[in-house]
């Protein structure tokens, strides 16, 4: 997947699963250690980072990287670079009021996201952790929020090269590495009139999505 991204592809993993299952774990895995190695419990998104850099060093390229890290949940999304202001409660100072729209060419992108340039591995591995420890923070604040929450970590990688007629050519590609919220059966779990409704808009968006991957194999025009 990585090799797609950095030859200008946008690509997508997802982590889903009902909860406890280690969607989470699978995405960020066990953190650094002092001497900043990966840890063999190390996730998806430090591992990625990692052949990220080494195959672009290894080709001496010469690119540029921005990083952005989200959650989605109830409706509503959470930027977890957001500079923080002292003056504001910890979980007013991550709200933003960043809303989704279309960029013009058929893609939707998610506005006013605060970007992040990177220029090493350790770079993105200080993002994850910062978003990461912000996350605690709301779950927290409001009962393990992150179980019910879609968070999404976003590499764009600009690649400049050269062509044989010696023009430029800057390849863009963008990897995005979603935690999804968990997947629930609400009869079962004995979730109640507010909780049941956010349960079944997590069901209905991740629903949706299935409908949206089935729809892109299938070549479909329209989502059923
Ligand atoms: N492969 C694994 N090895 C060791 N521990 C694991 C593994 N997978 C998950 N765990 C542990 O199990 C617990 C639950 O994992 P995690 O939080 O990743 O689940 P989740 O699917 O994201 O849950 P939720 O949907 O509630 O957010 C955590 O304490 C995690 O450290």
């Amino acid at each position: 997947i990585v090799k797609e991204v950095l030859n200008g592809f946008n690509c997508i993993v997802f982590a889903y699963g009902q909860t406890g299952t280690g969607k989470t774990y699978t995405m960020e895995g066990g953190m650094r250690n002092k001497a900043g190695e990966l840890p063999a419990e190390a996730g998806i998104i430090p591992r990625a980072d990692r052949q990220i850099f080494d195959t672009l060093e290894g080709q001496n390229a010469d690119y540029s990287m921005k990083v952005t890290f989200w959650e989605l949940y109830n409706e509503e999304i959470t930027d977890f670079l957001a500079s923080e202001e002292p003056s504001k409660s910890s979980e007013e100072r991550q709200k933003k009021h960043v809303s989704l729209m279309e960029d013009g060419k058929g893609c939707v992108v998610v506005r006013d996201l605060e970007e992040e340039a990177v220029y090493s591995e350790n770079d993105i591995y200080n993002l994850l952790e910062r978003g990461a420890a912000r996350r605690r923070t709301t779950d927290t604040l409001l009962n393990k929020r992150s179980s019910r929450s879609h968070s999404v970590f976003s590499i764009t990688i600009h690649v400049k090269e050269m062509t044989v007629g010696d023009e430029e050519l800057i390849k863009c590609g963008k990897l995005n590495l979603v935690d999804l919220a968990r997947s629930e059966n609400i009869s079962r779990s004995g979730a109640r009139e507010a909780r049941a409704r956010e349960a079944g808009e997590i069901n209905k968006s991740l629903l949706t999505l299935g409908r949206v991957i089935t729809a892109l194999v299938e070549h479909f025009i329209h989502i059923a």
